[in-house]
């Protein structure tokens, strides 16, 4: 980092603002195809989270895709790059003291640990949207499924590029078993004591 000064040292501290928010931060780290639920997840979430008082702050690719990212595509490079970005982002909010819901197919082990790595494994929370492809297909929320079975858009995960399933989520939540309320209940029931309290010391 030639000539550059964080100023670290001289900010208020995450616990000054989790204190002031009654929370801690965290990252929820949505992953799976495209259709599994990611999007429908963190909404439903970030609503119920709210409802207790708690502020949130989702990442997905409509405000990623479409604004910071919006230079990169789906070459493994750019992915890497996505990911990289979103987790940089992802942790200013973080350390913010801010719930922060990341909804990303985020294909591979590879990706994820390094997003855990640019967080922090004590503030990284994995939850493996684990919808079958056969659901998310019928499903086709998009109509990209069927492009892709036509070859009209290249390297699409779970039909011309891989998906690789987590080996140890925190959670996986199949959306063709659990109805959206089932899953929410299980989002909160692992979520709500890791934000409840601010961090103690920092
Ligand atoms: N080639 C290809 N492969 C996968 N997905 C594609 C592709 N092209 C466009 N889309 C749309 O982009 C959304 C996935 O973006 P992500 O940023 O989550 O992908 S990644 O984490 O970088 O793999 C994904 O949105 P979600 O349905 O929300 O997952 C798709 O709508
Ligand atoms: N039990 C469920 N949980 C979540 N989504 C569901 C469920 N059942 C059906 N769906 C539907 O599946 C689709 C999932 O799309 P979306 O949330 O955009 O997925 P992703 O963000 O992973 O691409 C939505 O149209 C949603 O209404």
């Amino acid at each position: 980092m030639n000539n550059i000064y964080p100023i670290f040292d001289k900010m208020l501290s995450r616990a000054d603002k989790e204190k002031l928010l009654g929370q801690r931060g965290l990252m929820i780290w949505f992953t799976g195809l495209s259709g599994s639920g990611k999007s429908t997840l963190a909404i439903a979430l970030e609503r119920e989270l709210q409802q207790r008082g708690l502020l949130c702050r989702i990442l997905d690719g409509d405000n990623i895709r479409s604004g910071i990212n919006n230079n990169l595509g789906f070459s493994p490079e750019d992915r890497v790059e996505n990911i990289r970005r979103i987790a940089e982002v992802g942790k200013l909010f973080v350390d913010t003291g801010i719930i922060t819901i990341a909804a990303f197919i985020s294909p591979n082990n590879e990706l994820r640990e390094m997003a855990a790595h640019i967080i922090g494994a004590d503030d990284f929370v994995e939850v493996y949207v684990s919808t079958p492809i056969e659901e998310c297909e019928r499903r086709d929320v998009k109509g990209l499924y069927a492009k892709a079975r036509r070859g009209e858009i290249k390297e699409f995960t779970g039909v011309s590029a891989p998906f690789e399933a987590p080996q140890h989520p925190a959670l996986s939540l199949d959306t063709s078993k659990f109805s959206l309320e089932e899953s929410v209940n299980r989002l909160l029931h692992l979520i709500l004591p890791k934000v409840s309290a601010p961090l103690s010391k920092e």
